[in-house]
């Protein structure tokens, strides 16, 4: 036992070069420095849990330095930070005359490596290949594949056959086996396998989903995301790139992620989940127009977002909303969610203590706080439960929301001039704050009611007369009739609601994702 926990250290070879390797259980780190360094960096360090596996070099090195010194080898694969916050697979080969040594070497690393018991060991992977550029097989099976099973990681893929055989399928199948479940695709792609895990659990648990103030069972297994959708915003946001190799590696190594998630409900049922953006106006009209332009692929949305910039719509309605209590910070604050937040562990042990209170039938002393009515005609109504960070919006349009604090961002934009919605916009993608604008307001919420001016049953019924009518007059200049009291539809993570009222509350940390937030000290 002594032992095991005593530094391994030996002098090792690393391409041509006399190292001293260290293998120290206690900080657990891998490191090796050049014992007659030439120049330029001499020393490095790996902590264990970054090592992805570690293998016996065959003697495929068939040359002339391998027979002269009849040298034996094992290679570290391990995860190295490249640029922002992309993460490669790299790889470093220790040489040594010792057969003996070389598998001693090899034995305390796997053992090491046993250690770490948060790594997963068989994951059910599901494939959307209709998604994105339509490349999500071919980014599955050629970058993400080869390093599962270096890391010794076993799967059951499914490519699925059509929208919801993800979702369908996970009400079936045995997910005792699974140390997580694998999403290949974008954010709907992610939603389906999301609605599948969240939806088992209550079903499991006997939880009513259509009763909007039923605490829900959470779920232990973890979702990882590989990134081949058209936004891939739930990715970016929560590793801080859409990158299915540094998806992979976070998998890998097992990184946990809390994650909260938004329950819509209208008239007392259930409609969806929502974990990324919850958009009215802007983002209903652009996602209604781009599902048109499929085709397009990720360009789609450029295209709609112009055409329904140029649209200029605004919709009516009533949203009422409680405020979050301030100790979980404001949409306003300057400093962002990160890997570790403060804000997000504060939440973590609420939402533990909430569960036990909940376990044993004890009753629940929550202050609701008051209700806040807002009346308007809006642009958009954006309910961001995560900053919703993406390449077109690198800040994301809420850019201090938290990933796992149990609130949402809610922003309003009114009714404005056209160049005043631009300036709104073109802030998604600058530095500049997208809320110091008059016409702009944003709290931070945990639940929130929207009803459309215009009765949704009346909209139904009357939508082909009004449309008649509407062609008439106006002949689709919507924006110098005044007739864009059509409701508009709400998009859902991507995915269209059939409801514009909705009752829409977060609950705290219900997921969790191979991921670990976006880290601070990245190189740049
Ligand atoms: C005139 C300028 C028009 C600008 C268009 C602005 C696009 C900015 C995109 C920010 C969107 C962040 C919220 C992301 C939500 C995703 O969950 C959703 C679905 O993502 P998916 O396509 O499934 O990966 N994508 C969209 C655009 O609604
Ligand atoms: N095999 C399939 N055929 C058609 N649609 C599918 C299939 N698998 C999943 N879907 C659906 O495809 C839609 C878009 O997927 P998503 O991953 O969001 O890609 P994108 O980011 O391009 O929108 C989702 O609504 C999902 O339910
Ligand atoms: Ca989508």
């Amino acid at each position: 036992m002594e032992s095991a926990r005593r530094p391994l250290v030996s002098q090792l070879w690393v391409k041509n070069r006399r190292n001293e390797a260290v293998l120290d259980p206690e900080r657990p780190a891998l490191s090796w420095k050049e014992l007659q360094p030439k120049s330029g960096r001499v020393c490095h360090s790996v902590p264990i849990s970054e090592i992805i596996a570690v293998e016996t070099e065959q003697k495929r090195y068939n040359s002339d330095t391998w027979q002269k010194f009849n040298h034996h080898a094992f290679t570290v694969h391990y995860a190295q930070r490249a640029q922002k916050h992309c993460w490669r697979c790299s790889a470093v080969t220790f040489w040594c005359k010792d057969e003996e040594l070389c598998h001693q070497w090899i034995q305390a690393i796997k053992k090491l490596l046993e250690l770490q018991t948060s790594r997963p060991k068989h994951l059910l992977v599901y494939i959307n290949p209709y998604g994105g550029k339509q490349q999500g097989k071919q980014i599955y099976e050629q970058k993400v594949a080869p390093l599962f099973s270096l890391a010794s990681i076993t799967t059951d893929v499914i490519v699925t056959e059509r929208a919801n055989h993800a979702k369908d399928d996970l009400f079936e199948v045995n997910l005792e086996k699974y140390d997580g479940v694998i999403s290949v695709g974008g954010d709907g792609m992610f939603s389906e396998v999301m609605h599948g895990l969240i939806g088992r659990m209550q079903k499991d648990s006997s939880i009513d989903q259509n009763n909007p103030s039923a605490p829900l069972a959470p779920c232990n297994l973890r979702i990882g995301i590989i990134p081949a959708g058209s936004t891939d915003c739930i990715c970016y946001a929560t590793v801080g790139i859409n990158d299915p190799v540094t998806s992979a590696l976070h998998i890998i190594i097992g990184d946990l992620q809390h994650m909260d998630v938004c329950s819509v409900h209208h008239n007392n049922t259930f409609l969806k989940y929502s974990v990324s953006l919850l958009g009215y106006g802007f983002y209903g009209d652009v996602l209604k127009d781009s599902e048109k332009n499929r085709w397009m692929g990720p360009t789609r949305y450029d295209f709609s977002g112009f055409k329904t910039f140029l649209s200029h719509h605004y919709y009516e309605g009533t949203v009422s909303f409680q405020q979050a209590n301030q100790t979980l910070g404001s949409p306003r604050d300057k400093s962002t969610c990160q890997s570790g937040c403060y804000i997000c562990k504060q939440s973590t042990q609420e939402v533990e203590e909430k569960r036990k209170r909940h376990h044993y039938n004890l009753e629940e002393t929550e202050d609701d706080g008051d209700w806040k009515v807002i009346r308007g005609k809006f642009m958009a109504i954006n309910a961001a439960n995560m900053s919703c960070a993406c390449p077109r919006s690198p800040k994301g349009l809420s850019p201090a929301a938290h990933l796992a604090a149990g609130t949402i961002d809610l922003i309003l934009v009114r009714r404005c001039s056209r160049l005043n919605f631009l300036r709104h916009l073109v802030r998604h993608k600058n530095q500049d704050d997208q809320f110091d604008l008059a016409f702009v307001e944003v709290y931070r919420v945990k639940t929130f009611l929207f009803t459309p001016k215009h009765s949704e049953n009346e909209d139904t019924d009357n939508k082909d007369v009004r449309k008649k009518h509407f062609n008439q007059i106006c002949n689709g200049n919507h924006s110098s009739c005044g007739c864009n009291h059509v409701n508009s539809i709400w998009n859902c993570d991507g995915e269209a609601l059939d409801h514009a009222a909705v009752e829409v509350r977060v609950h705290c940390q219900l997921i969790k994702l191979f991921a670990r937030g976006i880290e601070e000290d990245s190189k740049p």
